[in-house]
């Protein structure tokens, strides 16, 4: 299998690096000068671990494994302090490094501790989900939930490299691996609509990793974010169109206390921002049909219990596009034409919701 780079460009470019035995880079990823290597993982992954330790060890690093809770029960802030203190009980200084090991809620957090220790210590991500790796690895988003909400605190810190081993997602539960293309789908309605004929062409095999196109589907959702992140690492305008579904699906995520997954909020929140767009006079029915057949395709929802509303809209309040009171929304003015919603009315909020409620 070959090797793909794609990269991020910015202050501190980097490459995603897609194939298989890609983890043959770490060593030189994680470079000279460096003593003690952080490895967090979840505790329930050991088979995932294990080879990057290893990989590391043979290289001549220390390796400090620091197993992890499962998901997002990591994104919390008594994870990241006690991550904290495995780092300052270890001894971990600037020249030192941390490794990111699972999907995309462990690199969040691994993210988040190395931009915080010492005030930033060299990071490498190595996504194992589908999701990870077309999206949560890349880009330099890190962050932990708070009771409030989802991914309140947290840093732009772009890591020094992310190393996609497609082999890791053969392991991956074909749940977590749908909830993936949720982020796939949101790629091909802001960007790049290939995406979504690749997928309508063959539902099947969009569901594994073995399907025809799915080394297609990923390096596509990479370029993506690679494109957008490196014209605006810190969002202040355009790396908003990422954000394409997600106001809702955080509300969602957090009604659900987290015992939904991201990508299968995210589904749900794309069509809710599909239908924002209809009823403001955006889109017609055609795209906001093709949101929802192609979500269903897959085998991801794309509705919600009708009496979640008033919760839904008070989490609503806290996402981070809001300004005062003022909730802005990524919506479409075209396929591939995002654009943004400003303080939308009550009505309209209420009346979206209504067509994706059950
Ligand atoms: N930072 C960003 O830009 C960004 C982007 C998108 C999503 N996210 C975050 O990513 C998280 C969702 O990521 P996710 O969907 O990867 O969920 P996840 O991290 O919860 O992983 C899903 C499950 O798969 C398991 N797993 C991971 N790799 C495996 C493998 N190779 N084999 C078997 N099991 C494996 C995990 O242990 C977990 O149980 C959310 O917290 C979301 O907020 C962040
Ligand atoms: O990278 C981004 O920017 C995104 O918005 C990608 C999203 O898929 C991702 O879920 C992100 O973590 C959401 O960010 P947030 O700032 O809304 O917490
Ligand atoms: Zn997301």
């Amino acid at each position: 299998m070959s090797v793909s780079r794609i990269q991020v460009h910015g202050d501190d470019p980097y490459d995603v690096v897609v194939g298989a035995g890609v983890l043959a880079e770490l060593p030189g990823l994680v470079g000279d000068g460096v003593r003690t290597v952080a490895v967090v993982c979840p505790a329930s992954l050991p088979e995932i671990s294990r080879p990057v330790c290893d990989a590391l060890r043979a290289a001549g690093y220390e390796v400090l494994a620091l197993p992890v809770p499962d998901g997002e029960q990591a994104k919390t802030s008594g994870v990241a302090a006690e991550l904290w203190s495995a780092f300052g009980r270890y001894g971990m200084t600037r020249s030192d490094a941390v490794v990111g090991v699972g999907g995309g809620a462990t690199t969040d957090l691994a993210g988040f501790v190395a931009a915080t220790w010492l005030r930033g210590v060299r990071l490498i991500q190595v996504p194992t989900t589908l999701l990870a790796m077309v999206d949560a690895a890349v880009g330099g988003k890190t962050g932990i939930n708070t009771p409030e909400g989802k991914n309140l605190v947290g840093a732009f810190y772009p890591p020094k490299g992310v190393l996609c081993d497609l082999a890791t997602l053969v392991s991956v539960p074909r749940e977590d691996y749908v909830a993936g293309l949720a982020e796939i789908i949101k790629g091909g309605f802001i960007a790049d609509p290939t995406i979504l004929m690749l997928i309508e062409d063959d539902p099947a095999g969009a569901r594994v990793p073995e399907g025809e196109h799915t080394r297609a589907l990923i390096e596509r959702k990479i370029q993506i974010k690679a494109d957008v992140v490196s014209a605006d690492l810190k969002e202040s305008g355009l790396r908003e169109i990422l954000n394409y579904g997600h106001t809702l699906a955080h509300a969602i995520e957090r009604a659900e206390d987290y015992h939904i997954r991201h990508g299968e909020a995210v589904a749900i929140g794309l069509v809710y921002a599909a239908e924002l767009s209809r009823l403001d006079g955006r889109i017609g029915d055609d795209i906001v049909e093709r949101t929802r057949s192609i979500l269903t395709s897959v085998g991801l929802p794309t509705s919600y219990r009708k009496d979640a509303w008033p919760e839904l809209r008070e989490h609503m309040r806290i996402d981070k596009k809001s300004r005062g009171a003022k909730l802005r929304f990524v919506v479409l003015n075209g396929l591939a034409q995002p654009s943004r919603l400003e303080d939308p009315s009550e009505e309209l909020l209420e009346s979206a919701f209504y067509e994706i409620s059950r």
